[in-house]
């Protein structure tokens, strides 16, 4: 129980997919602000990524994480996480929750009003939509299946807050039709423009702005717990993990070409990878045509953790099979087929030149080799594309 009777405020983080709610919240997580919050995540596909990209550092936070969509199949997991939070209530500031960006927040806030256990411990302060000002017209604008909700109307309909982020990817008259736009969905929450989530987080904490009247006006039926909702069925998830490790360059060139065919129907992709040849885990993610990867935050594969592979993607009419082969094709099954010191040819601009290889898997390469003329280049995948044997002259050509 909190103490002297007082209830726990409750912050839900909705918006779209990849629209900067994980960054919003490590960005709330960084600032010195002296308090303490119990972290519930929902992941939509099975294998959870965010959990492992939530700052490690944030020790004073529980992270809870429940698979599926919050708004349906899991709303009894966040009855049952809440409950379970109880005991610790006093040791908290506030909760904050972050929903798969799938999810219709309806639901969520309904939590907090129809079960009487929740009802004396919680009370919801405030629902934060954040927007990606890049992608979000697409995704407004998206004819849904009859009876099914678009979920990105939804988020903003029931926010109290709304962050217009990425504001840097749009220029100001994009920015004007955004703002009109989100305006005939919602017209009394805030708008706080911003640029990689950054918001000064007492503009969204124990702000004390959920109003449950001005909800009931634009839902009458937001208290009926019997009401089922759809999904697109046309949108899935599709994740997958493994334990071993890829070459990171051969996961680059695929994602790169399957952007260039299908990034309208990539709506979000991340993973977190084991790279053959590095001590630190490679992050990827990506909305639609961006994608950024690498090494940066520094998270290192700690002493005996199992080095594995794990990848979500969300979007519409995805290919199971073909991604998972594709993923699969880039997992590193084998030794290197030569070792250092062994002269090989290398595939370089000039044609196939003569080399020795320096070193074998260096900084996420299978070969850094040194060329006969004194340069030196990696090879990016360990095939006779890039990198073979010394081809010896042999009457009728070479072998
Ligand atoms: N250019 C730009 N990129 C941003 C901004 N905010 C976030 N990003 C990037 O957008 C990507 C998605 O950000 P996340 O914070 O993971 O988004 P999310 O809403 O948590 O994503 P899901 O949980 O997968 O729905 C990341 O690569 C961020 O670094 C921004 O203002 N500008």
């Amino acid at each position: 129980m909190p103490p002297s009777g007082r209830k726990v405020p409750v912050t839900v983080l909705t918006g779209f997919l990849g629209s900067g709610k994980t960054t919003l919240l490590n960005h709330i997580l960084s600032v010195r602000h002296g308090l303490k919050f119990a972290i519930i995540e929902n992941e939509f596909g099975e294998v959870g990524v965010d959990e492992h990209v939530i700052k490690e550092d944030s020790e004073e936070q529980v992270i809870e994480v429940m698979n599926g969509c919050i708004c349906c199949t899991v709303r009894g997991d966040l009855v049952k996480v809440l409950k379970r939070l109880r005991d610790r209530l006093e040791t908290f500031d506030g909760v904050i929750i972050e929903t798969t960006g799938m999810a219709d927040p309806a639901p969520v806030a309904q939590t907090f009003f129809v079960d009487p256990e929740i009802q004396k411990d919680y009370h919801l302060d405030c629902i934060v939509t954040v927007i990606d000002s890049k992608h979000v017209l697409q995704h407004l604008r998206e004819e849904k299946p009859e009876g099914v909700e678009n979920e990105s109307v939804e988020q903003i309909a029931f926010a109290d807050k709304i962050i217009l982020n990425k504001t840097d990817l749009v220029d100001d008259a994009q920015l004007a039709e955004v703002v009109a736009e989100v305006k005939k969905i919602n017209s009394s929450a805030e708008m706080i423009k911003a640029q990689h989530s950054q918001v000064d987080p007492t503009k969204l904490l124990g702000v004390n702005a959920f109003s449950l009247d001005r909800v009931l006006e634009m839902d009458p039926e937001f208290m009926d717990t019997e009401g089922e909702h759809q999904h697109d069925n046309s949108i899935s998830s599709i994740s997958f993990k493994f334990e071993g490790e890829v070459n990171v360059n051969k996961l680059e060139m695929w994602i790169s070409e399957m952007l260039q065919t299908k990034a309208t129907d990539m709506f979000r992709y991340k993973g977190m990878l084991a790279v053959k040849g590095m001590e630190t885990k490679y992050l990827f993610q990506g909305v639609h045509m961006l994608f950024n990867g690498g090494f940066e935050g520094g998270y290192k594969w700690k002493e005996g953790e199992k080095r594995e592979c794990r990848f979500v993607f969300i979007g519409r009419n995805l290919d199971k099979i073909l991604l998972e082969k594709k993923f699969m094709d880039c997992k590193v099954l084998s030794e290197a087929r030569f070792n250092t010191g062994d002269k090989v040819e290398a595939n370089v601009p000039g044609g196939w030149t003569k080399g020795t290889i320096l070193k074998v898997w260096d900084d996420g390469n299978p070969y850094r080799i040194k060329l006969d003329n004194g340069t030196e280049v990696w090879a990016p995948d360990d095939s006779d594309d890039f990198v073979r044997s010394v081809r010896q002259k042999v009457e009728g050509g070479y072998k």
